[in-house]
């Protein structure tokens, strides 16, 4: 079987700012690949490419095996995606929000246990527009993950939260994953990827620059000193 997630020469630009350029990586079922690289290094642009809400200039992007710019509400519906910003309704509580979301698909979760996991059920009665950056991002996650996705595409899924939420959620995406799921997510932290990430892609200035499995990105070195070593090279 191919990989869940396959970018081959992904290239994206917006008039003359070239966001991803001729991008090449991939990744599998069961496992977490975490995209690391600066501020505008392309990591959001190429998650959207992926979800299908922007169409790549040139390169091809498959998403268990189908284009996701053309894909069908089916393949869709096996893809969960969690993107910056959240987009949730702004007057919705969380549980029926979920709820709602639930019923969607063919084989959800159970809304409740996954509430409850990501600690949602301590701000049952508040709605979005209500919420702390912390919450939201949970209740964002929530609505990514309940469709029990075969592929899950996190932009930066911990940013803003406790420690304590932090490692709900570690534990969650490793569950996730172990159960067969494609993970991919986009971090900041080296500490996450370190911690959750079987295959790691560095992205520097819209090009790949490191992409393996986490062991033979980093070798015998912290993540970080790795890191800054490729992207400290790349102009910007
Ligand atoms: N719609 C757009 N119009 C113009 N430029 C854009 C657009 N979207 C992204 N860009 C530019 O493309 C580049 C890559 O942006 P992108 O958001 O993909 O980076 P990123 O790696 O996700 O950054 P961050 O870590 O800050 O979230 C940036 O220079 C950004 O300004």
């Amino acid at each position: 079987m191919g990989d869940a997630v396959s970018v081959q020469g992904l290239h994206r630009a917006f008039g003359p700012v070239v966001a991803v350029a001729g991008a090449t990586w991939s990744a599998p079922s069961g496992a977490v690949t975490a995209v690391l690289g600066p501020n505008g290094a392309g990591k959001t642009t190429t998650v959207e490419c992926v979800v299908g809400l922007q169409r790549p200039d040139a390169g091809t992007v498959r998403v268990l095996g189908a284009d996701p710019w053309r894909s069908s509400a089916a393949h869709r519906g096996r893809v969960g995606v969690m993107l910056q910003d959240g987009g949730l309704p702004t007057t919705a509580r969380p549980l029926r929000l979920l709820a709602h979301l639930a019923s969607l698909y063919e084989q959800p979760r159970d809304v409740g246990t996954l509430a409850t996991r990501l600690g949602i059920a301590g701000f049952a009665r508040t709605t979005v527009r209500r919420m702390s950056g912390g919450q939201r991002q949970r209740v964002a996650l929530a609505a990514a993950l309940v469709g029990a996705p075969d592929v899950a595409l996190l932009d930066e899924p911990t940013a803003g939260l406790d420690p304590h939420a932090r490692r709900e959620v570690w534990d969650l995406v490793r569950e996730e994953a172990a159960a067969g799921t494609c993970v991919v997510l986009t971090t900041h932290s080296f500490e996450e990827a370190e911690r959750l990430a079987d295959r790691v892609v560095v992205l520097a200035a819209g090009a790949v620059v490191a992409d393996g499995t986490l062991a033979e990105v980093r070798g015998d070195r912290p993540l970080e000193d790795v890191y800054f070593e490729l992207t400290e090279r790349a102009p910007r």
